[in-house]
This record gives structure tokens, C-alpha cells and sequence, in this order.
């Protein structure tokens, strides 16, 4: 535990500079610290055990808090806060190197620091800070968000949750569906946006779904009836809920790619370490050109999703609009990841196809990515949106 209140201290330095596009080119050195840090919390702490916790469906509680000590799990909270202060650049690189490791824990880590703090940072008040972040930024507490419901996705808008004023609280009616973190979490961010603490009465949880892949991580319906919360518990205006979803979705889109980047490498780590061990027809499979032409593919797509999630973390640490580039970071990314966690089964051939390699839990893992915090047709249709109106002006 030193030894990462030691790394925490060192990643604190973090933050200077890094605002020009063209250090896209060559990370700062203070970020190429902390690339490296969580790279190796990875390898030591996540890799090793990444198939137990699929299989089991376990929670990674430990590493959760060792990440919490890390500052990882409250990536731009202030200090003062309990965060680590760092950007969203240093946020996108640490989601990247965890979800390598482990994909599960890499959305455990997204939704709490994009999904659940962001939005709360990003409107909250003072005192709704310091209640519902500094708990939240140790890893002992994890939160979640809860925007979809059973009827609508996509369509978000289309919510049928309701909330009625009753003296001093809200009365919260309806019922969110496929919730991250839900079974694992502490509160939830929910529009209009409310605050609420769980466990807590009228919110119960559905059944944990039983999924393709990120399997360590809880997913499940909300469902509230008749769940009370104070006035105060109330996130930003009154009808401000679906504008601060849609702003925490840009965010989060951010995250998810780097996730995606994280589980696009980890399958290219593992194809380009057989193609070097395996041998067919009295050589190293690598020395074969079809080999080489799906590593060189898969090294392309990583590479150039990668400079789109760098350009969309930068434009928001710039303040500038990144809502286009967080589309394209997301589904370049997420289709990187489908993409070489295909190839690399392909490459390991049947060992691929078989657990005990974890080709084939990364190209479950890589599913998600194209589907939640938007599919790939609805970046598409965010792009488009924001590309037309380019055209427009
Ligand atoms: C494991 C998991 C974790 C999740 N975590 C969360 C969470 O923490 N919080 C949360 O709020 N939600 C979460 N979700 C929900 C997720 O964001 C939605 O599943 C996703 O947005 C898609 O919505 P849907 O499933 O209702 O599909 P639908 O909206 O019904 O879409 C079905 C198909 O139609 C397509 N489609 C829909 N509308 C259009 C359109 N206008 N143009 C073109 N194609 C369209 C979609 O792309 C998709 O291919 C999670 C989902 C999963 C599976």
C-alpha cells in the first residue's frame, strides 16, 4: 500500500502543459509516467487475475481500492476533493492501460469517474460535492448511472420515469434498466438528475444480467417505487436532466474508448507474442505474410483510434467542443476492439477459441463497446449531426 500512496504522490505531479494537438505526437513526461504506473498496476495486479473474475462474475473489490489510493478512481476530482487533479488526457491513458488488463475493472473505473463524479462535478454544489464525491474518490464507495430504461436506450429522451414533488422530497417512480455497477455501488446519478444513496427504500435491484463479457463488473435494472429523496439531492435546475446526460455521455464516450483501446492491445499483445512462439511448416507463424498483414492491420486501427481518443481528451482539457471527436474516438475505438480481438483468435487458430488464453474473453469484452454510452450508429448519427452543422455555418 506504500508503495502506491508513493505512485499516487509521483502521478500528483502530473498535469503541467499537454494542451497543443501537437503533443499528440509525444506525451509529456509527466503522462508517460503515469502510463507507465498504471501499465504495471495492470500487469501485476489485473492481468493475472482478469479470467478468474470473468469466470466467477466477481467484483474486484481490492483493486478497486488499491486504484482508489492510486487517485485513479477520481482521475479530475481537485485534491482538495479527495481526487487526483490530473486531465482527462491523463484519464484516457489510465483507462487505457487498466482496461488492458481488465476490461471489467476498466468500465468499474469509467463509470465512476465519467458517469457517476463527472456529472456531479461538472453541476453539482459545493456541499453535494463534498457528499457525494469524497466518498466516492477511495474505491471503497463506487457509483453508478442510471439514464436507460427497459422501454428506451437510444432514445433516451423517451424516459418514462417520474418524479412528483411531496413537501421537502422527490417521489421517484419507474424503473432503469441495465445499470453498471448497480449490485456494487453506493449511489446513483439519475435524470432529472437525482442523487440517491444505496441502498436505500423504494430502490430495489433487479436480477445481476448474466453477460457476453465484462462479467466482473454488476449490471442490472433499478427500480424505484415510491423512492424518496430529499429536495436538496436534486442535480443541477429543475429539466435539467437530459442536457446533463447528454454532456456526461460526451465525457464518458471518451472513457469507453479508451477502454476499447485498452482490450484492442491486450488482444494484439497476445496475437504478436504467438505469432513469435507458434510454429507451422518449420517457422514462427509471424514469418508468415497473412500473419503479418493482420498484425499490421490491427496495429494501424489501435494506433489511429488512439490519436482520435488523445484529440478528443485534449480538446476538452482546452475547453474547446469535442462532442464529434468523442463520436469518433468511440466508435474508431470500439471497432478497433472488435476488430483485433476477431484477428487475434484468428491468429492463435484453435487456442484462440479456448479459455485458457485470453484471446477469446477479449473478443467478448470487446462486444460492449460498440452498445453502451451510445451504439456505433448512434455515433454515427452524432458525427453526422455535428458534421452538417460544420457545413451549415
Ligand atoms: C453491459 C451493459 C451495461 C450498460 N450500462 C449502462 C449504464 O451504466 N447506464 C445506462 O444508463 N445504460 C447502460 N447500458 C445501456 C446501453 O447504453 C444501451 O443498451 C444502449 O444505449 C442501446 O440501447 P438499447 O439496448 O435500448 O437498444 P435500442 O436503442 O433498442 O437499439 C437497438 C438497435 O437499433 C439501433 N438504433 C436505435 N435507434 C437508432 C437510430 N436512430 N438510428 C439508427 N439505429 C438506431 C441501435 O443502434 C441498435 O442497433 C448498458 C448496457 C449494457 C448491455
Amino acid at each position: 500500500m506504500a508503495a502506491l500512496f508513493k505512485a499516487r504522490k509521483a502521478l500528483a505531479v502530473c498535469l503541467a502543459g499537454c494542451r497543443s494537438l501537437s503533443q499528440l505526437a509525444e506525451l509529456p513526461e509527466t503522462h508517460q509516467l503515469l502510463r507507465q504506473t498504471c501499465r504495471d498496476f495492470a500487469n501485476r495486479e489485473l492481468a493475472p487475475i482478469a479470467a478468474r473474475l470473468d469466470k466467477e462474475h466477481s467484483y474486484p473489490a481490492k483493486q478497486i481500492q488499491d486504484l482508489g489510493a492510486m487517485g485513479v478512481m477520481a482521475m479530475e476530482v481537485p485534491e482538495e476533493l479527495g481526487g487526483a487533479g490530473m486531465d482527462y488526457l491523463a484519464y484516457s491513458l489510465a483507462m487505457e492501460e487498466i482496461s488492458r488488463g481488465c476490461a471489467s475493472t476498466g468500465v468499474v473505473v469509467s463509470v465512476n469517474n465519467s458517469l457517476y463524479i463527472g456529472p456531479i462535478l461538472k453541476n453539482g454544489t459545493e456541499e453535494q460535492k463534498t457528499q457525494w464525491i469524497t466518498p466516492f474518490a477511495t474505491g471503497e464507495k463506487v457509483g453508478c448511472f442510471a439514464l436507460s430504461e427497459p422501454g428506451n436506450g437510444s432514445d433516451a429522451g423517451a424516459a418514462s420515469t417520474v418524479a412528483r414533488q411531496d413537501g421537502n422530497e422527490w417521489v421517484l417512480n419507474g424503473t432503469k434498466a441495465w445499470i453498471t455497477n448497480s449490485w456494487d455501488a453506493s449511489a446513483t446519478v439519475g435524470i432529472s438528475a437525482f442523487l440517491i444513496p444505496m441502498p436505500h427504500p423504494g430502490l430495489s435491484l433487479g436480477k445481476k444480467e448474466d453477460k457476453l463479457g465484462i462479467r466482473a463488473s454488476s449490471t442490472a435494472n433499478i427500480i424505484l417505487e415510491d423512492c424518496r429523496v430529499p429536495l436538496d439531492n436534486m442535480l443541477g435546475p429543475r429539466g435539467a436532466g437530459f442536457k446533463i446526460a447528454m454532456q456526461t455521455l460526451d465525457s464518458g464516450r471518451i472513457g469507453i474508448a479508451a477502454q476499447a483501446l485498452g482490450i484492442a492491445q491486450a488482444s494484439l499483445d497476445c496475437a504478436a507474442d504467438y505469432a513469435h512462439k507458434r510454429t507451422a511448416f518449420g517457422s514462427p507463424i509471424g514469418k508468415l505474410q497473412a500473419i503479418q498483414i493482420k498484425l499490421a492491420d490491427m496495429a494501424v486501427a489501435i494506433e489511429s483510434a488512439r490519436l482520435l481518443t488523445w484529440k478528443a481528451a485534449l480538446l476538452r482539457d482546452s475547453k474547446k467542443p469535442f462532442t464529434k471527436e468523442a463520436a469518433m474516438a468511440k466508435l474508431a475505438a470500439s471497432e478497433a476492439a472488435t476488430f483485433c480481438s476477431h484477428q487475434a483468435i484468428q491468429i492463435l487458430g484453435g487456442m484462440g477459441y479456448v479459455s485458457d488464453m485470453p484471446a477469446e474473453r477479449h473478443y467478448r469484452d470487446a462486444r460492449i463497446t460498440e452498445i453502451y454510452e451510445g451504439t456505433s450508429e448512434i455515433q454515427r448519427l452524432v458525427i453526422a449531426g455535428q458534421l452538417l452543422k460544420e457545413y451549415q455555418s
